[in-house]
């Protein structure tokens, strides 16, 4: 699996300036890569390019040679995307969200139905399957989200801020999940929670203004805390020291 921005440009409205200019990124073909940077940085639209749910105005998405702008619809089934709003219809149950998920994927009915059930007891939801997605709350929403991601065969799996508001408990269970998804398949995730995540990750991206700062393993991100940062801080010292090269630390 290949997934790459080739100098992709994109711009949220004419006229604006470009979010991503000429930006290449190449996903990692294995293991979880973990997506970090400042609120604005430009990772929820790198992310929405690579899932192929908006075209770049300049530049290439290219999926295993394929260039996505002809090769949308057979890509869409092969990756799993979980946006920063869960785009879930209010009416439908969360078992019949992540299945109608699960068939829009390719799954057969029947194994749509099989496979949202397992997916949901995976995010700790095996006693919410019948209830209305209206009436979770917004952790939960995000879990069926989650589940969403798992319920298929991706070949690569995209998660744009997948922890945000869970609780604690559900944070290690999400972490054992990743672990267990990420050694089978690539997953580019977005967030904030670098404390929690960095030791999890096998590589590290940091975006700052549509540009790629920091992309290697996370041993290489680490070497840039400063010396007398404690280990539960190294990671957001190295995020630090990369942001803001000038500060003081
Ligand atoms: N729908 C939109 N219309 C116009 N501008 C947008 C839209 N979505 C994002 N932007 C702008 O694009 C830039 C990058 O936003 P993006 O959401 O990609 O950043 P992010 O790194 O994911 O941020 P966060 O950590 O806050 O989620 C920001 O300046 C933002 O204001």
């Amino acid at each position: 699996m290949t997934l790459l921005l080739d100098r992709v440009t994109f711009s949220h409205r004419r006229w604006v300036r470009p979010v991503l200019n000429r930006l290449t990124y190449e996903v990692p073909g294995q293991g979880l890569t973990i997506l970090l940077g400042p609120n604005g940085a430009g990772k929820s639209t790198t992310m929405a390019l690579l899932a192929g749910t908006v075209l770049p105005k300049a530049g290439r998405v290219v999926f295993s040679g394929s260039d996505l702008t002809s090769a949308s619809r057979a890509y869409r089934r092969h990756v799993a995307w979980l946006p920063q709003r869960v785009p879930t219809s209010r009416q439908l149950t969360a078992r019949e969200y992540v299945a109608y998920v699960a068939w829009l994927k390719g799954e057969s009915r029947s194994r749509a139905w099989e496979r949202a059930e397992a997916a949901l007891d995976r995010v700790g939801l095996a006693e919410e399957t019948g209830r209305k997605t209206a009436r979770l709350s917004g952790g939960q929403l995000r879990r069926v989200g989650i589940a969403c991601a798992l319920a298929h065969d991706a070949r690569v799996i995209l998660l744009d801020e997948p922890t945000a508001g869970l609780d604690p408990h559900q944070r290690t269970v999400f972490r054992d999940v990743l672990r267990e998804i990420a050694a089978q398949t690539p997953v580019l995730m977005s967030t904030h929670d670098i404390v929690d995540l960095a030791d999890e990750a096998d590589t590290v991206a940091l975006m700052d203004g549509g540009r790629v700062l920091h992309h290697g393993d996370t041993r290489s991100f680490l070497t840039h805390a400063a010396p007398e940062a404690v280990p539960a801080r190294r990671a957001e010292s190295a995020y630090t020291a990369l942001i803001h090269p000038n500060a003081s630390r």
